[in-house]
């Protein structure tokens, strides 16, 4: 099976490039059995969710033009954690659109909330559960927005709106939905950068961050080659 992973920038792109290359080739065994390897693809689409959709739906619909579709999408790169988790891997529960929607009277009202459709996406959760295994990784609720968090009311805001969301970033939303416009599952795979709250560029850990990455794809690879389409989400 085919994997796309969409990251935002080159650096993470590369990041992600290297912890496959770690895992070894891909291929399988003469049995059908996976070696430990998954066939990836590895684009950087952009900053921000409209980037991120568009350059999934461009490398998805050249692959199913080429006869070569993906089986599986996954958004990765670094992100924003929610305390406790201000540092390591995060795993996607869901992805959800935490600024999509209108301002109230009332507070913020989701997508879905104003009937436009939907602002989270569902993951194939025992996938994400193995996943978050072989890295180490927390799973909860990741959120995207399209404007980094800045302050610790907002932190607390989108914290109390989303209890249990472990982290923040920009385009993975973006990527499940194109993805799921197509019907394939979608995975976000972060590594802390910054807690998320007051903007403190100093503490950002991004080189930090990158390594971790890599390190990450090292460790799921033989999980995502054994993955089978249609496995229990
Ligand atoms: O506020 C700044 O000065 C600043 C400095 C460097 C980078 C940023 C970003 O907003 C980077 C966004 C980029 O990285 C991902 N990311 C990393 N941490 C977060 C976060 O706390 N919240 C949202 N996105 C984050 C994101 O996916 C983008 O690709 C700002």
């Amino acid at each position: 099976m085919r994997v796309l992973v969409v990251t935002a920038v080159p650096a993470e792109r590369e990041a992600v490039t290297r912890g496959c290359r770690l895992a070894g080739p891909p291929g399988g065994q003469a049995d059908g059995s996976a070696d430990g390897s998954a066939d990836v693809e590895v684009v950087a689409a952009g900053v921000g969710p409209a980037a991120a959709a568009a350059g999934t739906a461009r490398a998805l619909a050249l692959a199913e033009r080429d006869g070569r579709p993906f089986g599986l999408v996954v958004s990765a790169g670094i992100g924003g954690g929610f305390a406790p988790h201000t540092g390591g891997p995060l795993v996607a529960t869901a992805i959800i659109a935490a600024d999509l929607g209108a301002q109230t009277h009332d507070g913020f009202a989701s997508l879905t909330e104003l009937g436009f459709g939907t602002d989270r996406h569902p993951v194939p959760l025992a996938l994400a559960g193995a996943v978050a295994k072989a890295a180490d990784a927390a799973l909860g609720p990741v959120l995207t927005v399209s404007t980094t968090t800045g302050t610790a009311e907002r932190a607390a805001e989108l914290a109390a709106r989303h209890p249990g969301a472990v982290g923040e970033a920009m385009e993975g939303f973006g990527v499940a939905e194109a993805a799921t416009a197509l019907r394939l599952p979608t995975l976000e795979i972060r590594t802390v950068s910054n807690p998320v709250g007051p903007r403190d560029r100093a503490a950002w850990r991004v080189h930090d961050a990158l390594e971790e990455l890599s390190d990450v794809f090292t460790k799921i690879m033989p999980v995502l080659a054994d993955w089978r389409e249609g496995e229990p989400t």
